[in-house]
């Protein structure tokens, strides 16, 4: 799946329009039937859950013959309420209420500003809806909702609401209270910045009102590129898509803001992204499948053998942080590599003996803490002759002329590397990434936010506001896969390409996870795939892991642990 940025989205739109003719009303037509479509199927969904109705029911099939008229009883109790901007935004909200009205729901448009203001397609869905009879207000004074009446708001939210208490009557005679559900249609991808007033104030009310909330697009307030949310953004439970997937939407706290995300085609044909050259990608199977070209089944040739699966060497671990190498090379063995080395200091090794008996592990440091010395690069350099993929860092600690040390490994190793926790903090200090040559071979950095923020010179907060942004032009700019961790782990190519995670869960926040992940990403280079490929389906398999490792576990899932999310691989 497609993700595209708003300027993306704008480019495909026009050649739609100008190159293959498709009529910007018919794109516009499409966008608003397709909102109205899931307010319905959303609508219908309610009622079978209330009147536990099996869901499926949302098309007829009499007789063999089959329509699109829903099925939704009792609609006369639906109400809802349309919030119209002034740009082609609220147009696909003109054209939705059509079809609302056509299928019996009750709706009722509200303007941010005189309608009057509507220009082009959106005057003309405005003169189409008012000419259907459909009933219509300006926003004004009396809409507006102040947090202190939430309390009552919450009480009432939901469909069936019974209104009880003083406080609840008065709040049931304001406006909002007549609705049962908004559709946001006041801002999408034409927006920039905070929502100016009247905006703000509507944005704020809806929330407040406590009714579902249907996104058109995006929900409004979001910036549609990086996932940040205006003080006042929309909070809602489905945002209906259109078209192409936006980037702000895969990326927290957009995500949250919008709810469920449902990407609705308008006619604009897929095969335009192609050819316009967009690279970036939802991880799917499908993606993973034709767009990575990776065999996912993860079959295993009849005739293999451990040597046909490769060698990873695991450099890290010391006495202070054991489990980490440790992890990393189990990952690396269940993952799939035919053979996996750890190299570790000595004294550690003495304790390690017999906890992985599958692995092979190499003294490489005689620190009598069981600490790393920079003296070993050559000794490291010599033993890496024998593997395939090396993945530096994990429990590695820092050290006396780190920079120094890893510098030989990153310039003497002709290897596939891939560089984690510490191995990235060295990287990012002054001797570092910028100064130091491009590898041949492909080189793969795992970094979670903070240590991002290191090699990047800037903050953690800079870092989230822009994910995608700040991956894309790092991998870029270093020659370097680069795997930017947490929620929603987003993967870039040097040559520009993105590919963002679903896969996950809550409960993989815990110290390990990241070794784990290492050794899921080594493991896969060794058994043949590039950086890249080893990244996408990397992150796509560790996440898969720690939602099975969730599912196992019969307690609260902050129980989860690094060695649990291994177990599930
Ligand atoms: N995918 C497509 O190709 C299609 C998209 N459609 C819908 O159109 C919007 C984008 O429409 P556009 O007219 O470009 O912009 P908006 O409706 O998002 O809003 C522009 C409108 O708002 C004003 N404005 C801008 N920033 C602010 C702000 N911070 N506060 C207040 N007002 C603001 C600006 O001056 C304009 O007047 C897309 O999201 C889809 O929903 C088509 O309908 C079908 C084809
Ligand atoms: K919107």
């Amino acid at each position: 799946m497609y993700i595209v940025t708003a300027q993306q989205m704008r480019d495909l739109d026009q050649y739609t329009i100008e190159q293959l003719g498709i009529p910007a009303m018919s794109l516009m037509e499409s966008a608003g039937k397709a909102i109205a479509e899931e307010v319905i199927a959303w609508c219908g969904g309610q009622q079978e859950e209330q009147a536990d109705v099996p869901r499926g029911r949302a098309l007829t099939n009499e007789g063999g013959i089959r329509s699109d008229e829903r099925v939704i009883p009792d609609r006369s109790r639906q109400h809802w309420l349309v919030l119209v901007g002034k740009g082609n935004n609220g147009g696909d909200g003109l054209v939705a209420v059509r079809y609302l009205m056509d299928a019996g729901i009750a709706v009722t448009l509200l303007y941010a500003q005189d309608p009057q203001e509507l220009t082009g397609h959106a005057a003309a869905q405005r003169d189409a809806a008012h000419r259907s009879g459909i009933a219509y207000r300006v926003w004004s004074e009396e809409w507006n909702l102040h947090a202190e009446t939430e309390e009552g708001n919450k009480q009432e939210s939901g469909i069936n609401h019974t209104a009880s208490g003083s406080k609840q009557a008065e709040h049931n005679q304001h406006p909002w209270s007549n609705y049962t559900g908004i559709i946001d249609a006041l801002l999408g991808t034409g927006s920039k910045g905070e929502p100016r007033e009247p905006y703000a104030s509507i944005i704020r009310s809806a929330n407040i009102s406590g009714k579902p909330i249907i996104a058109a697009d995006i929900p409004s307030g979001l910036n549609a590129d990086t996932g940040e949310v205006a003080e006042n953004c929309i909070q809602a439970q489905v945002t209906v898509c259109l078209a192409f997937l936006k980037q702000g939407l895969t990326q927290y706290p957009g995500a949250t803001a919008a709810g469920e995300v449902v990407v609705r085609s308008i006619g604009i044909p897929r095969s335009t992204a192609k050819q316009a050259g967009l690279r970036a990608h939802l991880i799917t199977d499908d993606v993973l499948r034709d767009v990575l070209q990776i065999d996912t089944s993860r079959a295993r040739a009849i005739d293999g053998h451990k040597g046909t699966y490769g060698h990873v060497m695991v450099i890290g671990g010391s006495m202070k942080m054991s489990g980490a190498g440790l992890m990393a090379s189990r990952s690396a063995l269940r993952i799939g590599s035919g053979l996996v080395s750890w190299a570790l200091p000595e004294q550690l090794m003495k304790h390690m003996v017999g906890h992985v008996p599958e692995l092979m592990m190499i003294p490489a440091s005689e620190d009598p803490d069981g600490q790393w010395k920079a003296d070993t690069a050559q000794t490291i350099v010599e033993q890496t002759a024998k593997a395939d993929v090396l993945a530096i860092g994990p429990g590695l600690g820092r050290f006396e002329d780190d920079n120094e040390w890893l510098r030989t490994l990153w310039e003497e190793t002709q290897q596939p590397l891939v560089l984690d926790a510490d191995g990235l903090n060295i990287l990012s200090e002054a001797e570092g990434l910028s100064r130091w040559p491009r590898r041949q071979a492909d080189t793969v950095l795992t970094p979670h936010p903070g240590e991002m923020a290191r090699l990047a010179g800037v903050s953690t907060a800079d870092i989230q506001r822009d994910r995608i942004g700040i991956a894309r032009d790092f991998a870029s700019k270093h020659g370097v896969v680069l795997v930017l961790k947490g929620a929603r782990t987003i993967v870039a190519s040097p040559q520009g390409d993105i590919f963002v995670n679903t896969t996950g869960h809550p409960g993989m926040a815990t110290g390990g996870s990241g070794d784990v992940l290492t050794g899921v990403i080594s493991g896969l280079m060794a058994q043949g795939l590039s950086g890249l490929q080893a990244a996408a389906f990397g992150v796509h398999l560790h996440g898969h892991a720690g939602e099975e490792a969730a599912r196992k576990r019969t307690g609260n899932p902050a129980s989860l642990l690094a060695g649990d999310i291994i177990e599930s691989l």
